[in-house]
């Protein structure tokens, strides 16, 4: 198959990555780092997420970085809402995209949203139908599509079966999600062609943690099945708090400079993603996990 010639970045760095870090992070400093993705040419920025400030207090700012945020046209700017409550939060702060979020394990829903898959589905049924009828876009993610820290290999029929009942709702685009990084590419292929049976090629995004160094072969072997939308998140910020161990999204830079190398646009300037980067790891007092960032840098400084 020929591979896509553009592919589509989501950074999800402000709200994936920053939601997992135990110092806090300044609202302003959120603020400025949106600033910097969108001047290095992302065009959707997943900026918070409106769940509760018990179980997530990283995320407690919302509303404050959401007005904080200097809106850029042509910027799709994506927050996560868990159910109504985070829904009528949400949309008082004029998001272009709300994101619901299942996953294909029991186990994972139970920790992580504190209900079944089941009656996740019926928490986001009203959401969804409130944001279409509002004209906000809405994606879903798809967690442990792949593995589970609690059940282990999840298999494809698990992603097919959210899949589908996230198409009943109405939800209109799909996120594959390797929360814990274990997928390997061929594991990642299967569930992406799970969610394709319910969703059509432009309907459907990778989303991958890089715990165990995979994160760019599956992103390749995405590729091979036509995907061109993944999320990513730069300095290759985060972790889910509910999924011991789990490390950061793929650097969007590793990303970008793989398909730069490829031929493939983005429409991002590496320099510029990696200044964000930079400056993102300087307010955590770190260095970026980005392999291809750290390298350039050194380079710079030669
Ligand atoms: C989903 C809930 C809220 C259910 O939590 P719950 O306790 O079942 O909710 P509840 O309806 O019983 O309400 C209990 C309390 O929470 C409050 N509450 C209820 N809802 C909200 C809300 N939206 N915003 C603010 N507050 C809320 C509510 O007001 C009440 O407050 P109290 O009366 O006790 O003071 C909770 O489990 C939660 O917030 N979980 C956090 C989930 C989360 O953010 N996880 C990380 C993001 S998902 C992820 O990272 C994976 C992803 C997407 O990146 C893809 C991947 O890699 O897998």
């Amino acid at each position: 198959m020929q591979l896509p010639q553009h592919v589509k970045l989501v950074d999800v760095g402000p709200r994936d990555g920053l939601q997992n870090e135990k110092q806090a992070v300044p609202a302003a400093v959120k603020i400025e780092l949106v600033q910097r993705l969108q001047d290095a040419g992302l065009t959707e920025i997943e900026v918070t997420s409106f769940v509760s400030p018990k179980w997530v207090p990283q995320m407690a700012d919302n509303a404050e970085v959401m007005a904080g945020i200097q809106r850029k046209p042509g910027v799709r700017y994506s927050v996560l809402t868990p159910n109504l409550q985070g829904y009528e939060a949400a949309v008082k702060t004029r998001p272009d995209e709300i994101v619901v979020f299942a996953a294909a394990s029991e186990a994972f829903s139970q920790k992580n949203i504190n209900c079944s898959i089941a009656q996740s589905m019926e928490r986001f049924r009203p959401v969804v139908q409130a944001a279409l009828a509002a004209g906000i876009a809405v994606r879903g993610a798809i967690s442990c599509a792949v593995g589970c820290p609690y059940e282990g290999e999840i298999a494809p029929e698990r992603v097919e079966l959210v899949a589908r009942l996230m198409r009943e709702l109405g939800v209109q685009h799909v996120g594959v999600a390797d929360t814990i990084g274990v997928g390997t590419p061929r594991k990642v292929q299967r569930a992406l062609e799970a969610a394709l049976k319910h969703y059509d090629i432009n309907q459907v995004s990778g989303h991958f943690h890089d715990t165990y160094g995979q994160a760019l072969a599956n992103t390749l072997a995405s590729l091979e099945v036509g995907i061109w939308q993944f999320d990513t998140s730069v300095a290759g910020l985060g972790g889910c708090p509910y999924a011991k161990g789990a490390t950061g999204n793929v650097a969007t830079e590793d990303v970008v400079y793989m398909l730069h190398g490829m031929g493939i646009s983005t429409g991002i300037d590496l320099d510029r993603l990696m200044d964000a980067g930079q400056f993102i790891s300087d307010a955590l007092g770190r260095k970026p996990h980005s392999r291809v960032s750290n390298a350039l840098m050194a380079k710079r400084l030669s």
